[in-house]
């Protein structure tokens, strides 16, 4: 698969990220070294890793090792609850770019809202100077509901490139997705496979049997057709190879529909309100 396969989708700041990365969370850090490096191999150029991962410094190693430009990797990482605050977003941030080996981050997100520490704003402030000063290419959140978005966007200056948040079959995010779009914040899918809990559905089974494919590349691909951008994780060399080969075929309006009634609101991992 070339890197031109995948599709760049326009942020509102006139940056642009690849619509399919790698996802690294519970992957140490000697780990996330040895599968960003095959991920860079079979063609991947976004890596989405957070100072809470505890893989920066791997997924760095392997960038540098890679002899891929810096530039034509998106990198996403993001400022850990425990860290939220003007001053101490600026050193998490400083630390991540330590970690990293890099001079700049393309994304870098509030990674919950974490509402009952009521820091996000300021959080966010500390990233409007890092973007201002050229550290960030651009900046967004994650797990942020319409009410931290509504707040956020009326108490700072720059708007959100994009909301990471879990998006899945059984968990669609509709409404949230609606608003997003109606401001030009790009919704991002983290667990965007259900973390495999959903990869034996009959209804995906019986799709991947009529394209020939897996029930993961079936998932991936109702993704991409919405125009979400998906960060699936694997650690399986085979497996990172098969949820890059997702650009070769479409599903049909009827396996859209399907895909889209499994949606029952059952979530794999937290509730915002509950993080923080
Ligand atoms: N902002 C946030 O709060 C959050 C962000 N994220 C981000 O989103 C990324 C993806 O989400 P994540 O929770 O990791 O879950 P995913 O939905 O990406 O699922 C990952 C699981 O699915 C398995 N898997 C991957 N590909 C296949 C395949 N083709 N066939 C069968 N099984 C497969 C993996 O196994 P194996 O690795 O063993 O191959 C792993 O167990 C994270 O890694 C992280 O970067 C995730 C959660 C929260
Ligand atoms: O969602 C959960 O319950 C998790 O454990 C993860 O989302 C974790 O908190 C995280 O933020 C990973 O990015």
């Amino acid at each position: 698969m070339t890197p031109d396969a995948v599709p760049r989708i326009r942020l509102n700041d006139g940056n642009s990220i690849p619509q399919l990365g790698l996802g690294v969370y519970k992957v140490d850090d000697d780990e996330a070294e040895r599968t960003v490096a095959t991920a860079l191999e079979l063609g991947y150029r976004h890596l989405d890793t957070a100072e809470y991962y505890g893989n920066e410094a791997g997924v760095g190693r392997a960038l540098a090792a890679s002899g891929v430009d810096r530039d034509d990797v998106y990198v996403t990482t993001k400022v850990w609850n425990d860290q939220q605050g003007y001053d101490s977003t600026l050193h998490s941030f400083d630390r991540s770019l330590a970690k990293l080996g890099l001079d700049v981050v393309d994304l870098y997100l509030i990674h919950w809202p974490a509402p009952r520490q009521d820091l996000y704003v300021e959080t966010y402030r500390a990233m409007e100077r890092i973007r201002q000063e050229g550290r960030a290419r651009s900046i967004g959140v994650s797990n942020f509901q319409t009410h931290h978005l509504e707040r956020l966007l009326g108490e700072t200056d720059v708007v959100p490139v994009i909301n990471q948040v879990e998006v899945q079959p059984w968990l669609q995010q509709r409404e949230l997705r609606a608003f997003g779009e109606a401001r030009h914040i790009v919704t991002e899918a983290w667990s965007p496979l259900a973390r495999g809990r959903i990869l034996e559905d009959p209804v995906l089974l019986r799709i991947a049997s009529a394209h020939d494919i897996s029930t993961a590349q079936v998932v991936l691909r109702w993704h991409l057709q919405q125009g979400l951008v998906v960060i699936p994780k694997s650690v399986t060399p085979s497996r990172i190879a098969e949820n890059l080969d997702v650009f070769g075929f479409d599903l049909t309006p009827d396996e859209t529909a399907a895909i889209d009634a499994l949606d029952s609101g059952e979530r794999v991992g937290s509730h915002p309100d509950e993080v923080g």
